[in-house]
């Protein structure tokens, strides 16, 4: 037991009883600080005004020796006020129970007056003791803060720590540790180990169990002194800012800043204190003080400290308030935002909806997805789920998922092998190319017997506009297959084909992905159009990326960088098209099966224009067949003057330009007929004032023209009386001009003369007679055939009616189809030993080659048929072939070019429509050539009767159509003199 001194400089003072009525706070106001509050105040305590406790001045303000106790109620009033409001001072101290008492000490704070603390004693003897002092009705302790240990850093030393060490002090040692002013501590209750002290006042320890009580004094000070009295103000303005300003206590500002005012200072000084944030020692401190001017100062120190912090606090609150604001308001706009996007279904980044999409998508062809593309789209669909919305990896693998779920998997249009439909699909779209349509007959022949058709690759090769394309086309709509194009003329990038690797920014798949979903099934017919054409990689090669999609061997796994999971091509139906096949990349070619369609014959010509094209155009020109007719002889002359060319496109487009201007015409025709005003003006304007628009053939001989200043000047020329004869014809056509009075019409005749008003109505009649007419047939036929497309261009086809001494045709192919060609050979110089050939006409270097290797077997034929003529030995001779813009190149003018020397060299014209062809040896032997049945065509299209082929190809001319090969005396040779016994034959030159 410690004895200690009481002190009386900060007890409660009865000034507070004033108080309470006036705080008016309810009991169920449990708040600690409000429970202090209603202590002070002396809420809750309607007899505290007859109760007195140690003061010091509450009469005069100064500090007195507290030696005074009074008691005004019972213990057991006492205990039933602590329970109430536990922050009350108890009623009944007595100086016999608190004059030594027990010493409790206080590891954080120090307790001042006037407020209450539980403390927990872990020592179990003191805790006994308290008890039973309680129980002997001295519920008294003396609460001291502990010292800290000398030489350690408390900021470093951890709360619990400090505890420990305090329990652990016994007698002396925890003597040595208290602050000597401490707080007589009423112990309100004990449960456990927890003691609630409540303070009363101050105390200063004198010994260690010292029976004596001590007293001491606090310094007087003087009521009305104005230093102390504008210290307290300062302290309440301060206090009342700080409960303003501090958030904790913001709820009961009022009752607070209503009420500081009413303390003593002592109080004051101490309630500033104790509620402040200060450290231990500073409240020490302010305990310790027993001046109130100087107790006052420190606690204003502290609460302007506290007004501080307290500021501080509300500007970091402030700022962490308006962050908060700040990304809530962006997240109210953003959720907005998603909802409005998703009322207009604009929704892209919901992770859920575009999850549900995707399987929704995928669905209907989950059973036929094969089970490795399943498992990457559920990989891909829980890694959407991880990603931030906004992230681009987001993006990229929604693409992905797009792309993915959008491939028809498996999924395959029902094909059709009926053959005798698809025959009237191929017949109804194409004119002839039988052996075409043979061999898409034969291989849906195989596919009914098979049950499935094997994924092929055709080669449609030929000239432009002979129906490769659109017999493509053809072919899908008999298989029923969907139809895809794309052209690879040019392409050079790999990615074209097998795509962008995801990893790229815009990554796109390849041209075959894009088919798939574009067609939506996994069996399409793809034409891959100007395959010959295909540029030259410069990243990858682009005829390699080719063979991978095509080859059937290794397209069952093909592989898109893109899409990056093995998709199975083998059920698409691949068809290409070249003009040359050559072109086309070996490998590729060695793949494909080729089928070349050489060109049109004049009469195929005739018969695509009149039974497709023509229709065709019709109807797409929205004229009926009853308003048109283009009679045979004019379809000829378009055919064979006009669109010489091997293909079609030519003379669909002039088909399409006679029907352009025949529908103009119909208009036309149509408007005039209209029945027009009365002060509408009509024009007797014949057919030939419309110089640039063909004539109707059973046309009126007027046409009538709405507007008045061509009128005007179409009867100021007439009335200049260009032919008399003719305006008078034509006056029947008068032009009705409005008098400038408006009182009368007159008329102006052609011929300038005024007539009578009384004949318009004669016009009129005539004109509603023609307006009743029918729709007139519009006729094209050959005489106004230039009308429509203008006049024939001219050919350079056939340059010689009769090709004169050293000129031959000869007959070539390009990959326009082919065409005939004449080699030329003049004698330039002649002296002896001066013989030399010179070659014009862009030719090749084969071509080249051919002329020296014909010149030396012209030499040697010449020998043997005239030993004596020594004509190419003495002869400098020049060789051209025309056109000399076009490139030339190849062997198979050698025969022409021998027969071309060897015509000039003998004088000799040859056979007359004689044209040949084929490649020579130096002995005179006559090789192959290829391109038959192109250079039979353009034979027959040069008028040519006779035609000399190598004799190997007799094969391919045997297989030529009938019609082709109708009317064409053809020779098959294998030795150069048989060609000499052809064109040079004696009887023919009689003949001719
Ligand atoms: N035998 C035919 N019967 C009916 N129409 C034909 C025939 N041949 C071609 N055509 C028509 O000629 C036009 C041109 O044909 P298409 O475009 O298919 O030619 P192409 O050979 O593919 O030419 P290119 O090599 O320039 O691509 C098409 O309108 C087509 O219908």
């Amino acid at each position: 037991m410690l004895k200690l001194l009481s002190s009386s400089s900060s007890c409660l003072q009865a000034g507070a009883h004033s108080l309470g009525p006036k705080l008016g706070v309810r009991p169920e106001m449990t708040s600690p600080l409000l429970r202090v509050l209603n202590s002070l105040t002396g809420r809750n305590r309607p007899n505290m005004a007859r109760r007195a406790f140690f003061c010091s001045d509450s009469s005069d303000g100064s500090d007195q020796v507290v030696e005074l106790e009074a008691k005004t109620g019972t213990e057991a009033e006492a205990e039933a006020e602590a329970k109430a409001s536990s922050a009350i001072v108890s009623t009944n101290p007595r100086p016999e129970d608190y004059l030594t008492v027990l010493a409790l000490p206080l590891p954080h704070r120090p307790l001042f007056p006037g407020f209450y603390m539980p403390i927990y004693v872990k020592d179990p003897k003191l805790l006994a003791a308290l008890q039973e002092s309680r129980k002997r009705q001295a519920p008294y302790a003396g609460a001291f803060l502990v010292k800290d240990e000398p030489g350690t850093d408390p900021s470093l030393v951890s709360g619990s720590d400090t505890e420990k060490s305090i329990y652990e002090l016994k007698g002396k040692a925890l003597f040595n540790r208290l602050h000597e002013v401490g707080t007589l501590a009423q112990i309100s209750s004990i449960q456990g180990d927890q003691v609630v002290l409540i303070g009363h006042r101050r105390l200063r320890i004198t010994e260690m169990v010292d029976e004596d009580p001590l007293t001491v004094k606090n310094k007087p000070y003087n009521k009305d002194d104005d230093v102390i009295k504008a210290t307290s103000f300062e302290v309440i303005a301060t206090l009342r800012d700080v409960l303003k300003t501090s958030s904790l206590w913001r709820d009961h500002v009022q009752t607070y800043t209503q009420h500081i005012g009413d303390f003593n200072f002592p109080r004051l000084a101490d309630f500033g204190a104790a509620i402040s944030g200060a450290n231990k020692l500073q409240c020490q401190q302010v305990l310790e003080e027993l001046d109130v001017y100087k107790r006052l100062n420190l606690t204003l120190e502290l609460v302007k400290k506290e007004m501080e912090i307290s500021k501080l606090q509300e500007t970091i609150a402030k700022a962490i308030e308006e962050k908060i604001s700040r990304e809530q308001r962006r997240y109210l706009l953003n959720e907005q935002l998603k909802a409005i996007k998703k009322e207009l279904g604009l929704e892209t980044d919901d992770k859920t909806a575009l999850s549900a999409k995707f399987r929704e998508r995928l669905e209907p062809n989950k059973d036929k997805c094969p089970p490795h593309v399943l498992q990457v789209i559920e990989e891909e669909l829980a890694k959407l789920q991880l990603l931030e919305a906004s992230s681009s990896e987001f993006n990229v693998t929604r693409n992905y998922l797009d792309w993915l779920t959008s491939i028809p998997w498996g999924n395959y249009s029902n094909e059709n092998f009926d053959v005798l439909r698809a025959e009237k699909i191929l017949d109804e779209d194409h004119y002839g190319l039988n052996d075409v349509k043979e061999r898409i007959l034969e291989f849906i022949a195989v596919g009914k017997l098979r049950g499935i058709s094997q994924g092929k690759i055709i080669c449609l090769s030929g000239p432009p506009g002979v129906g490769k394309t659109s017999i493509g086309r053809s072919i899908a709509r008999a298989l029923n297959r969907n139809f895809f194009r794309f052209s690879v003329g040019g392409l050079s990038d790999v990615a074209e084909i097998k795509g962008h690797r995801r990893t790229y920014i815009g990554a796109m798949p390849g041209k075959m992905v894009q088919c798939l979903k574009n067609v939506g099934t996994a069996n399409p017919l793809v034409l891959i159009d100007e395959i010959d054409k295909l540029g030259i990689g410069h990243a990858g090669d682009p005829a390699s990326a080719l063979l991978e999609l095509l080859d059937p061997e290794q397209n069952a796994n093909f592989l898109d960088h893109y899409l990056d999971v093995p998709i199975d091509l083998t059920k698409v139906l691949f068809v290409c098209t070249a003009n040359v096949v050559e072109n086309i990349p070996a490998p590729l070619l060695d793949r494909m099966e080729v089928i070349s369609i050489a060109g049109y014959i004049t009469d195929e010509k005739m018969h695509i224009a009149r039974d497709y094209l023509e229709k065709t155009t019709r109807e797409a020109c929205g004229i009926e067949p009853e308003q048109v007719e283009v009679t045979n002889a004019a379809l000829l002359a378009l055919v064979e003057n006009y669109c010489r060319e091997a293909g079609v496109r030519n003379l669909q487009k002039h088909i399409e330009k006679i029907y352009r201007k025949i529908a103009l015409q119909l208009v036309r025709q149509g408007q005039s007929d209209e029945p027009v005003d009365a002060d509408e003006v009509q024009s007797p304007v014949s057919k030939t004032d419309l110089p640039d628009e063909p004539a109707l053939v059973a046309d009126t001989d007027e046409a009538k023209v709405e507007d008045f200043a061509g009128v005007k000047q179409t009867a100021d020329e007439s009335a200049e009386g260009k032919d008399h004869e003719h305006n008078t014809e034509t006056s029947v056509g008068s032009v009705t001009i409005p008098d400038e009075t408006g009182a009368s019409e007159v008329q102006v005749a052609d011929t300038g003369e005024l007539m009578h008003s009384k004949d318009t109505e004669e016009t009129q009649k005539i004109q509603e007679g023609e307006a009743k007419k029918p729709v007139e047939k519009v006729m094209v036929n050959e005489s106004n055939l230039g009308d429509f497309v203008g006049k024939p261009v001219f050919h350079a086809d056939r340059i010689y009616e009769q090709t004169p001494v050293g000129v031959v045709m000869g007959l070539a192919w390009t990959a326009m189809g082919g065409s005939t060609l004449y080699i030329e050979t003049t004698q330039v110089e002649e002296g002896e030993g001066k013989g030399a050939l010179h070659a014009t006409g862009q030719l090749g270097d084969v071509m080249k080659e051919s002329t020296q290797i014909a010149h030396t077997v012209a030499r040697a034929i010449l020998l043997e048929k005239e030993p004596e003529n020594t004509f190419f030995a003495d002869s400098k001779l020049h060789l051209h072939v025309p056109a000399g813009a076009t490139p030339k190149d190849g062997p198979s003018a050698g025969c022409t070019m021998i027969t071309s020397m060897l015509s000039i060299a003998m004088k000799k014209p040859v056979k007359k429509d004689l044209a040949m062809t084929g490649e020579v040896t130096l002995t005179g032997r006559i090789l192959p050539i290829g391109g038959v049945k192109e250079k039979t065509i353009a034979a027959r299209r040069s008028g040519v009767k006779t035609i000399i082929f190598p004799e190997a190809n007799r094969k391919d001319f045997d297989e030529l159509a009938p019609n082709v090969k109708e009317g064409l005396d053809v020779h098959f040779v294998d030795d150069y003199n048989q060609i000499f016994a052809l064109a040079f034959s004696d009887d023919q030159n009689q003949e001719k």
